[in-house]
């Protein structure tokens, strides 16, 4: 078991990112409705809310993957610490943004290659080339993903021949593997039975003294168990972010203690 550290208030939080008035639109349709947050930095944050209420569509808003549509339009501003502008801004190319801020989806997508180069594949896009770095960041990130142990002696086999879980970890290692400094998780073990979400939570717990984790989770108690820091939405606004151990046992809002009590969702 991991041990762990009290989260402190969050006025005495350091974010890694900052959401400021945040609206976006598919088209000529508002999903997100001028929503601030901060993410605390090297914690798990998760984003909790009924289906629709725009979780997921934040969650990509930080890594810009809205931009492969055209009609998508962010209005508002997210800063991550160490830029000096706003990373919705044009002059911030969304392919390097990727690398700093990865993300783990809803099932697990590894590439049509071996294991090795599902891993192998981030860091040659970041000009790293030479063999023995290419095979110290492979081992570090699998590690990391604690997922060594289990494929060091067939690296070289398709990803495709793992089990679910280990899949998922493989794709936690290959967002690792370029060293972000953001992990964007959307519901990463909606698609996986109790044991490999047992270990894919106990992960990332783990993770968060080296990076900073956002997760959308539609289950309250996933949120409960892996998150220092919730933050409940509804219809597109951000309604309540907390403590976690408040957001379920004190929230300041009625609409957030009706949700976390299932009165709705
Ligand atoms: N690509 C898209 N184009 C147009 N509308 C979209 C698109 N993706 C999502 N939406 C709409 O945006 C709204 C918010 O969806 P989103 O997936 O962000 O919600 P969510 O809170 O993550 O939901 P869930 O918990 O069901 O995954 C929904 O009404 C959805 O239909």
């Amino acid at each position: 078991m991991v041990e762990q550290k009290t989260p402190p208030s969050p006025l005495a939080l350091t974010f890694k990112a900052e959401v400021k008035n945040l609206s976006f639109y598919y088209g000529s349709n508002q999903i997100l409705k001028s929503v601030s947050l901060g993410v605390a930095k090297k914690w798990v944050t998760a984003l909790i809310g009924p289906s629709g209420c725009g979780k997921t569509t934040l969650l990509r808003c930080f890594n810009r993957l809205h931009d492969l549509y055209p009609d998508n339009r962010y209005e508002g501003e997210i800063w991550l610490d160490s830029e000096k502008h706003n990373i919705l801004s044009r002059r911030v190319d969304p392919i390097e943004l990727r690398m700093r801020i990865g993300m783990v989806f809803q099932r697990p997508n590894p590439f049509p290659k071996s294991i090795y180069e599902n891993v192998a594949y981030g860091l040659r896009v970041r000009g790293i080339s030479r063999r023995n770095d290419v095979d110290d960041k492979v081992e570090f990130a699998l590690r990391n993903a604690a997922l060594w142990d289990e494929v060091k002696d067939r690296l070289n086999q398709p990803a495709y021949a793992l089990s679910g879980g280990q899949q998922q970890r493989l794709c936690i290692a290959r967002a690792l593997a370029t060293d972000p400094e953001m992990i964007l998780f959307d519901e990463p073990t909606s698609a996986l039975d109790p044991i490999a979400t047992a270990s894919i939570e106990e992960l990332i717990s783990q993770l968060k003294d080296q990076v900073t984790i956002l997760i959308v989770t539609h289950s309250m108690q996933q949120a409960a168990r892996i998150s220092d820091y919730t933050a409940f939405m509804y219809l597109g606004e951000m309604v309540e972010f907390d403590e976690t151990k408040k957001i379920f046992t004190n929230p300041a809002q009625q609409q957030t203690a009706d949700y976390v009590n299932g009165r709705f969702g």
